[in-house]
Order: C-alpha cells, then structure tokens, then sequence
C-alpha cells in the first residue's frame, strides 16, 4: 500500500495541552505524538474531551496552556486561517450551504484559495469520493445523508490538505452506510498519504479502521493502543470497559474480512 502513496501527511505533536471551561477541565494535560501517515481513533465517553481536543488542532478552540506542533510548525503561534488551510476538516452533519450546488460547495475552499481550474478539481474530487460527477449541478436537498457527507470528505480535501481532522463524520448514518464510508474513507487516506484523526463513539469502526487508539476519560489519554491491543485485552481498564462491549461485534468485522491485525501491520 505505502508505496503508492506519493508523500506522506504530517507528524503531530502535542506538549501537555490543556483547555478549561469555566469549573470543568475539557482537556487535562495531554501529550501525545502522531506519526506521519497514522490514522488515529480517539474514543472515549460522551464529554471527556475529545471534540475539545481536535478543535484545538485546527485553532477553532484555543488551548489555555500547551504547545500544538504540524510537522514542526507551531499551530498556536501561526495565524489560525493559515493552519486551517492544511488541514482537512469533517464533522456530524456537514453543514453544505442549502442554496449552492454541491459543486459550488465543494469548490469554496478553492474559491477562497484564489485557485483555477476548479471545475476539474470538482470532477476529480467527486470521482475520488465515488460520487457521479453529474451531482456537481445538484442541490444538498437532493442528496441522501451518506452522499452528503462524502461531499463533505470531498470539501475537506479540495485544498490537498495532509491532515484531516475528522469529528463523528459518518455518525448520523445508518450502520451499514457507515462501515462502507468508514472502509473507502481509510482506501483515501492510504491512496492519499494523509495523517487523520477520527474522532467516533464507536468502537468496532475505530477497531477496524485506525492503527492505533487513543481512549480519552475526563480530559486525558487513559490509553493508547493498537487495534490488535485492544482486543487482546492488553491496553488497561478504561481501555477494557470501551471495548468489552464492542469486541464481539468487532470480532463479527474480523470474520467478515475487517482485520484489526491487518492494521497494526501498516503502522508506520
Ligand atoms: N464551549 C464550551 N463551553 C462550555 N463547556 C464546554 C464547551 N465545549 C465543551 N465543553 C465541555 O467540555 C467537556 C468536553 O466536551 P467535548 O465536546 O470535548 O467532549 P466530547 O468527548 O467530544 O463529547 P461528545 O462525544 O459528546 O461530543 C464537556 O463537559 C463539555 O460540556
């Protein structure tokens, strides 16, 4: 597979990063490294900082004390429009403009960047996304919620960003809409060599899509541990209580062909 990929995203690294809002610690002291072209899951309970934590990656949410580096570059000195540029961003319910085709709102990014060529990029983006490039003339309405949110991955990378900051972007799918976005999601991030970070409550897609998981409680990393870790039972409590439930449902996955080892494999 790496050998297809014609660069790699960033490395990450974060130095005892924190963030408080009002009496409640959102995100406690977290250091933590990512290597170049990693696909990272963070998971954890509802409200223990895992929003809060790739907001501050991409500056939509400011750290109170900490250091964010991209590939070196300081995140929390450099000017937050520039560091969003690199980074691909995708969230719950993307939030296409209702009154632009998705052509247009694919192309905002673009726009923004002063770029030419748009209409083939769109074209491109939307065969890269398996969508038909004929949707480019549609409306948001007019598409189904899985299409959606691939229109979504597609805006995100307009820009050729290296590093994507996923949060619950194929949460509100049906569960079988979901595992096939999730599986065609990590073929781009490969084809694509990016680094991605994909926040989701659901462990059996964090089990057999990430190379490595970062479980988060109360604003810290409480564990941090490969798919094949996990199910093992070696990654610790908090780690154990996530997966306890899910790891028969992730087994079904490995049976069906999704294997968890497959991913430490291709760990960089
Ligand atoms: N803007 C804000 N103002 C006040 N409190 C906030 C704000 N954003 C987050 N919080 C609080 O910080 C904590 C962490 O929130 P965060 O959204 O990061 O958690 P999460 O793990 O992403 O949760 P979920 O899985 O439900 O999205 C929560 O207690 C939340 O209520």
């Amino acid at each position: 597979m790496q050998s297809t990929r014609t660069s790699r995203g960033p490395d990450l690294s974060l130095y005892e990063v924190s963030r408080r809002f009002g009496g409640i610690q959102a995100v406690d002291n977290v250091s933590l490294e990512i290597a170049a072209g990693c696909l990272v899951a963070l998971v954890g309970l509802s409200g223990s900082g895992k929003s809060t934590l790739l907001k501050m990656i991409n500056r939509l949410i400011e750290p109170d004390s900490g250091k964010i580096l991209i590939a070196g570059d300081d995140v929390t000195t450099t000017d937050p429009h520039i560091v969003r540029r690199k980074i691909g961003y995708v969230f719950q319910n993307i939030g296409l403009f209702p009154h632009m085709t998705i052509g247009c709102n694919i192309a905002i990014g673009l726009e923004l960047a002063g770029e030419d060529g748009r209409v083939d990029r769109v074209m491109e983006l939307l065969d890269l996304v398996e969508l038909p490039q004929e949707m480019a003339s549609r409306m948001p309405d007019q598409l189904s919620g899985g299409q959606q949110q691939r229109v979504g991955v597609a805006r995100a990378l307009a820009t050729r960003p290296k590093l994507m900051l996923m949060d619950e972007p194929f949460g509100a799918l049906d569960p079988v809409t979901r595992d096939s976005l999730g599986t065609q999601y990590k073929a781009l991030h490969e084809k694509l060599g990016l680094t991605t970070i994909i926040v989701t409550h659901d462990m059996a897609e964090a089990l057999y899509l990430a190379d490595r998981i970062l479980v988060m409680e109360d604003g810290q990393i409480k564990a941090d541990a490969t798919p094949a870790e996990l199910l093992s039972g070696q990654a610790g409590d908090e780690a154990e209580a996530l997966v306890a439930i899910p790891r028969a449902q992730a087994k079904y996955f490995h049976d069906l062909g999704h294997d968890p080892d497959q991913n430490q494999s291709e760990q960089p």
